[in-house]
């Protein structure tokens, strides 16, 4: 794996659920040490778009490239785990390989949580068990982190403080990041590159550029109303992209 070849990558990425078009020419490479966000509104494919890039969804047409030997670890928007079932973060860690207590504490100390290794699961915070799920992807030493709106149901100053930790995984281990977030305004900022998906690539660039792009701005809004405006878009805009064959249209 040199520096240049993409830990990732999505080539003219086309991905349809029978009739239905969710993804289309979709490009996309994530290098090692990059931190990659991908934002669009609900329905948008990016969920389809992560599934395909872990090879749980076959493309129609185009291709995914993973590199050889690829580590990945990955955080889900959310695990239901049996509120009754009596398990502690050190026991979840060690699911479905077993690991030891020491490097179970590594792994919780770089998620930035290092005292709750004794605890239930069902006791939780919902930051701290975000960030149990986050250890347990870094105890794969995942060459690439994929994070599919971990922040989901965090407050934003919640939201900073796991994607400022994020920052850290990146810096100290130099592994490559993906992740899905509607933290707009948090996640702009932590990102070195960030997608706008809506069904096809509206948008990429640094953060600066695309908060800039005029696409972005017609999905998005300005200002902290941006944030709102994802959820309330039901694609009345207009722009230079065909969007008929869009299934979130
Ligand atoms: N397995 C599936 N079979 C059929 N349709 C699907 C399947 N998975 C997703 N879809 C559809 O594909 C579209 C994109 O879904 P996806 O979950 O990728 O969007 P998303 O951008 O992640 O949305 P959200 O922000 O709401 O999580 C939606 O219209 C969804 O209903």
């Amino acid at each position: 794996m040199t520096d240049a070849s993409p830990l990732v990558s999505a080539s003219d990425l086309t991905v349809r659920f029978g009739e239905t078009t969710v993804l289309h020419d979709v490009n996309l490479r994530v290098q090692a040490g990059e931190i990659v966000t991908i934002v669009g509104p609900n329905g948008s494919g990016k969920s389809t778009l992560i599934a395909a890039l872990l090879g749980g969804v076959t493309p129609a047409t185009g291709r995914i490239d993973r590199a050889a030997g690829l580590r990945i670890g990955y955080v889900p928007q959310r695990l239901v785990l049996d509120p009754t079932l009596p398990m502690t973060v050190e026991r979840f860690l060690s699911l479905p390989r077993r690991v030891s207590a020491r490097r179970a504490r590594e792994a919780l100390e770089r998620a930035g949580v290092p005292e709750i290794g004794n605890r239930q699961m069902a006791a939780l915070s919902g930051g701290q068990f975000q960030r149990a799920l986050l250890a347990r992807a870094i105890l794969e030493e995942p060459d690439l982190l994929i994070l599919d709106e971990a922040t989901a149901g965090l407050d934003q100053p919640g939201a900073a403080a796991f994607y400022q930790r994020i920052e850290e995984v990146r810096a100290t281990t130099g592994c490559g990041v993906l992740m899905i977030s509607h933290d707009l305004h948090v996640v702009m900022s932590a990102s070195d590159r960030v997608i706008c998906l809506n069904g096809h690539v509206c948008c990429e660039g640094t953060p600066e550029v695309v908060a800039a792009a005029p696409d972005y701005r017609r999905l998005f809004g300005e200002g902290t109303q941006g944030a709102l405006a994802l959820y309330r878009h039901h694609h009345d805009h207009t722009h230079a992209h065909d969007h008929s064959q869009d299934a979130a249209e």
